[in-house]
């Protein structure tokens, strides 16, 4: 395949090794310095797009491949409050768009793991739900993508859970998720869920040790959205 890499910084390299290492071409590497480089790019030549950028470069990145007709894997960050744009954007061009706020296999399995939990824990009242998030210093957006698909999941389940709030003092109240993100290098990424008792804790906890997990789901993404349509996610993408 010839992949179009979007944003080339700390995961477009370890993406693009990667998928050099898989056997597929680099039709460009933009980053903030080439951007200009898109207006003359052959849009024909490219199989796909995995867009890991910045939260104010998403929406442009992702309008232009989805106006080109090329099937596109984003993974930045930060950017949510404008997916449902890009969503009818990809429907109405009948393009396609796949969006993860994590792409390792092992965050995924994390994510039922807290579903399941969550499901749960919402007939165990004694218990306080908090979340604790820990990146790299770089790290533009707080809390973590991440973060927020799990606080999503537990709101969605635990019927006390109203909301999530940002490095807040809110232990003790039951309708809150407090998140906590701390920023310490070279972290990848780490994120720990906590449901605390007078009498115990519960604590599941995800830790990447670099960034190839995440660049190797993106990749493998990447391989199966080529002949595909639609708004897509990894409910589509894994069969666990
Ligand atoms: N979904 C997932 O599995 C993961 C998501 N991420 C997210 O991916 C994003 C990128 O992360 P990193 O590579 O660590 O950040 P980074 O800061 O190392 O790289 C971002 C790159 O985007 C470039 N950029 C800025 N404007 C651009 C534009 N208009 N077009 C193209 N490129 C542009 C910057 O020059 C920079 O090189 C972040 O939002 C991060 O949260 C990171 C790891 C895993
Ligand atoms: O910025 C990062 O580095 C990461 N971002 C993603 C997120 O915001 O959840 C995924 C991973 O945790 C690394």
């Amino acid at each position: 395949m010839n992949i179009l890499i979007l944003g080339y910084g700390k995961m477009g390299k370890v993406i693009s090794q990667l998928a050099e290492e898989r056997g597929h071409t680099i039709a460009a590497k933009i980053d903030e310095s080439n951007v200009d480089e898109l207006d003359t790019l052959d849009a024909s030549e490219v199989d796909a797009a995995i867009e890991f950028s910045q939260p104010d470069a998403a929406v442009n990145n992702l309008t232009w491949a989805i106006k080109h007709n090329i099937p596109v894997v984003c993974g930045t960050t930060g950017w949510l409050e404008k997916k449902p744009e890009i969503e009818r954007l990809t429907l109405s061009n009948g393009s396609a768009f796949f969006y993860a706020s994590n792409y390792s296999i092992g965050v995924n399995v994390f994510f039922k793991v807290n579903s399941f939990l969550a499901k749960i824990m919402n007939e165990q009242p004694d218990y306080n739900v908090k979340m604790e998030e820990i990146h790299h210093t770089e790290k533009k957006d707080a809390p973590s993508g991440t973060a927020i698909t799990l606080a999503e999941a537990i709101i969605d389940r635990v019927d006390r859970v109203k909301r999530w709030d940002l490095d807040s003092d809110v232990n003790g109240n039951e309708h809150a998720l407090p998140i906590t993100a701390k920023r310490i290098d070279p972290a990848p990424g780490t994120h720990i869920v906590t449901y605390q008792s007078a009498i115990d804790d519960i604590e599941i906890k995800h830790t990447a040790h670099s960034r190839k997990g995440f660049a190797l789901g993106a990749v493998l993404v990447a391989e199966w959205i080529k002949d595909k349509k639609g708004v897509l996610s990894m409910d589509d993408y894994l069969t666990f």
